[in-house]
């Protein structure tokens, strides 16, 4: 296993608003403190010396050529799995953090999550906030899979202790007619942005990881309003006015294929597909509704970004997992609720997995936590395995735990 060591790191940062670049930072595990955020323009790298317990060591600097993600999802003979955690950014990370610019430090000053994820400068920094702790082997972009709402003409926020409110959600063809087509450079250029300095700064060291909604997800959001327990209006649209869901179900597919297009291009090395709430629909349900928009994207994709690895996560899904990988994606991302080994039996070898455990797991012991990352790893097998959580981490996980998962995952020999 390694020993937790980060000497000689770097911590390099991009612009930042002067108001918000500390002058020092430490690190809770024993870092010296040492000066940290710089703008853009003065650009100095500064080196974290630390040795610590909980955080992880340094990649291999023979091992940057491609990323060891790109390599484990191309079936290539890798010495461990690359890992990442969904939701790696955001707000549990307050104590790690708390002797620099935490995301909470961040959400104080700028306590609109549109404001956070639409400015490149603080995309970049929250994005690579994980990076600089915990030496992921993906680094997410900071964003939300409704980001692109606005740009299609529909108004929505996030609000803080209620989620996504979209002000007038869709429930006729009137109401989907005004969609418009998503032209991410168009709508969303700070997305391009960050991932082009985010590929910079990352430098192959890890994969810089994009992502989207799928059709049927960011549907259930705009017909709800906003998060749902019964989803009961996207299915009285499916299941009264199927072609007016049909319709906006189109134009999802038709965005968010242009948008992975301008992502990849961008710089993002992968880009992972949220249908967080297609397993809300039965299986026959699902064909109709989600999987021949998901479809579509990937063959889109395909077609311009052949190589690109897509990555497609659905939260539940035990029910539907060969139909995820009708899709045609390169990675199907499991949530808990599937044992990783019969997950592996019913994909099959071709297809690289991701996931899963619990995120629960990581308010346990740490040898609980040791115990069910070598339990996930043993069951994926030395082939095509993203080691992650089954959904993202849970407000609240305590920060060394997920330091502890880091060591753990990164100590790791097949
Ligand atoms: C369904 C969904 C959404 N957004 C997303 C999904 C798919 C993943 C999943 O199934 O969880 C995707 C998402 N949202 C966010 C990321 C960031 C990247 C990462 O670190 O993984 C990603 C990948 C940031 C965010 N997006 C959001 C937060 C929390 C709000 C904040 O930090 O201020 C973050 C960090 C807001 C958001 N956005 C959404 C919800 C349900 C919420 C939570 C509302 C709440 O709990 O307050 C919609």
């Amino acid at each position: 296993m390694l020993k937790g060591q980060m000497s000689g790191s770097i911590c390099s940062c991009t612009a930042l608003p002067p108001s918000l670049q500390p002058k020092r930072m430490s690190c809770i595990y024993g870092f010296s403190s040492v000066p940290s955020f710089s703008t853009a323009a003065s650009k100095p790298r500064t080196v974290i010396r630390c040795s610590l317990q909980g955080t992880v060591a340094e990649p291999k600097a023979t091992s940057v050529a491609e990323p060891l993600l790109l390599n484990a999802v191309r079936g290539e003979d890798v010495e461990r799995p690359p890992v990442w955690l969904m939701r790696q950014a955001g707000r549990y990370m307050k104590a790690v953090m708390n002797h620099f610019l935490s995301y909470q430090i961040i959400c104080q000053k700028y306590p609109s999550f549109r404001e956070r994820s639409e400015n490149v400068d603080l995309v970049v920094e929250i994005s690579l906030q994980p990076w600089n702790v915990f030496k992921p082997d993906g680094v997410i972009l900071f964003s939300d899979i409704l980001t692109p709402l606005s740009g299609m003409n529909i108004p929505f926020d996030i609000v803080k202790g209620k989620g996504p409110v979209i002000f007038n959600p869709l429930r006729t063809a009137a109401d989907v007619d005004p969609v418009r087509e998503f032209v991410p450079e168009e709508s969303v250029p700070y997305v391009g942005e960050a991932l082009t300095i985010l590929r910079k700064e990352v430098d192959n060291k890890a994969a810089v990881l994009g992502f989207v909604g799928a059709p049927f997800t960011l549907a259930s959001y705009v017909v709800e309003g906003g998060s749902s327990k019964h989803f009961s209006q996207i299915k009285r649209l499916a299941f009264s006015q199927p072609k007016v869901l049909h319709s906006l179900l189109q134009k999802f597919a038709t965005s968010m294929a242009k948008y992975i297009q301008y992502q990849a291009d961008a710089g993002a090395q992968a880009v992972q597909i949220f249908d967080s709430w297609a397993t809300e629909l039965s299986p026959v349900d699902f064909e109709e509704f989600s999987l021949p928009y998901i479809k579509q994207i990937v063959d889109t994709v395909k077609q311009t970004h052949p190589t690109l690895p897509l990555i497609l996560y659905a939260s539940g899904s035990g029910g539907l997992l060969e139909r995820l990988a009708l899709s045609g994606v390169d990675v199907v991302s499991l949530d808990w609720t599937v044992d990783m080994a019969e997950g592996r039996r019913r994909l099959g070898p071709d297809m690289a997995v991701q996931g899963n455990v619990d995120p629960g797991v990581l308010f346990g012991s740490k040898e609980f936590i040791t115990n069910r990352i070598n339990e996930v790893v043993r069951k994926a097998g030395n082939r095509k395995h993203i080691l992650n959580l089954g959904h993202g981490i849970v407000v609240g996980s305590p920060e060394e735990n997920v330091a502890h998962f880091f060591e753990v995952a990164k100590g790791i020999r097949y």
